[in-house]
């Protein structure tokens, strides 16, 4: 159900490329505000698009691992000295965010350990939460082995010795790379490497819906309009830039959640085929 709310003194979480995360006071959940376009009308109007799409395009190809969203009716007012920073034009008295559970609530403590990556924690690493954008699980080209997320980061002089696409076929080795020099209880590395060898586990099943939709999509190295992007290639592309937060707790007690499956506008097809066309045209491409 819908319900207008006040925000009185709204704290700004965190902020990415095309959302802002927002604490309200006295709430115990987030909420997400898009800041894409440069109006709050039109990132209302996403948003409201962006709502049906979860529900009808995303949500039954994640269920479970996908966070609760449900959208939230604010106070253009409530929100204007954070939002004013993000979008130009404050042009309505509403806006449409989407609320979502806390992933990381508890913890007291971030560590980014690189630009994918950061760790959450109490001070007693009591409970631990490893956030990270897996990005592309599998290759979607004429060769199999060319690892997209290694390659680009070559690309973009990211120097980072370890992806999440590796974490598929060799959880242990990613675990121990990522996690060098953090202070982690064993206990954890151990449950985390249990937890990724499984069937079960999040990225298994991201990777397996990436897949699926990478045999249907079109080569982004072939989209010469936006008229090109079909309804699955825009869906891979949204999955190809979430975040997974996994949660784990002393206990033994593991939980996951991805986040940010937003729809992609179709206008991005020339940056999807000029970053794949740097991707086949590296120097260096890295294989595994
Ligand atoms: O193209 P990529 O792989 O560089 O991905 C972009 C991301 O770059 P990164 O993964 O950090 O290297 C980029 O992330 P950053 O801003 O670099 O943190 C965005 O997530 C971008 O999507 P959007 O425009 O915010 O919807 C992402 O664009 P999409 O390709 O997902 O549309
Ligand atoms: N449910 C949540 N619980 C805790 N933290 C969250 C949650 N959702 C998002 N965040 C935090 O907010 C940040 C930005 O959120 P989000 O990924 O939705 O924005 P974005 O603009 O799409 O980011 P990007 O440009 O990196 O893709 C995330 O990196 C994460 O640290």
């Amino acid at each position: 159900m819908v319900t207008t709310k006040s925000a009185v003194s709204a704290q700004l979480v965190y902020s990415g490329n095309a959302n802002i995360v927002v604490q309200l006071p006295d709430a115990d959940y987030l909420v997400r505000c898009c800041v894409r376009f440069d109006s709050i009308d039109k990132n209302n109007k996403y948003t409201l698009e962006n709502i049906e799409y979860i529900k009808d395009q995303v949500r039954p190809l994640l269920g479970g691992c996908l966070v609760s969203l449900e959208p939230e009716f604010l106070k253009t007012d409530d929100l204007l000295l954070i939002l004013r920073n993000f979008v130009p034009n404050c042009d309505t008295d509403e806006v449409i965010a989407l609320k979502m559970e806390d992933l990381t609530r508890d913890t007291d403590e971030t560590i980014k350990v690189d630009h994918f990556t950061k760790i959450h924690s109490t001070k007693d690493h009591h409970t631990i939460v490893w956030e990270f954008k897996p990005k592309w699980l599998c290759s979607s080209g004429s060769d199999p082995s060319l690892c997209r997320n290694c390659t680009h980061n070559k690309l973009k002089k990211r120097d980072i010795p370890y992806c999440y696409a590796m974490a598929i076929k060799d959880p242990a080795k990613v675990v121990s790379r990522c996690f060098s020099g953090q202070n982690v209880p064993e206990r954890f590395l151990r449950d985390l490497r249990v937890y990724l060898g499984s069937e079960g586990s999040i990225l298994v099943k991201l990777a397996a819906v990436q897949k699926r939709l990478a045999l249907e999509a079109p080569q982004l190295n072939r989209l010469t309009s936006e008229s090109d992007v079909t309804a699955d290639l825009a869906l891979l592309m949204a999955l190809r830039d979430v975040s997974c937060f996994i949660r784990w707790e002393a206990n033994g007690a593991i939980s996951a959640k991805i986040v940010d499956v937003d729809l992609k506008p179709n206008s991005k097809w020339r940056h999807w085929a000029t970053e794949q066309s740097k991707v086949d045209a590296h120097c260096e491409p890295v294989h595994h």
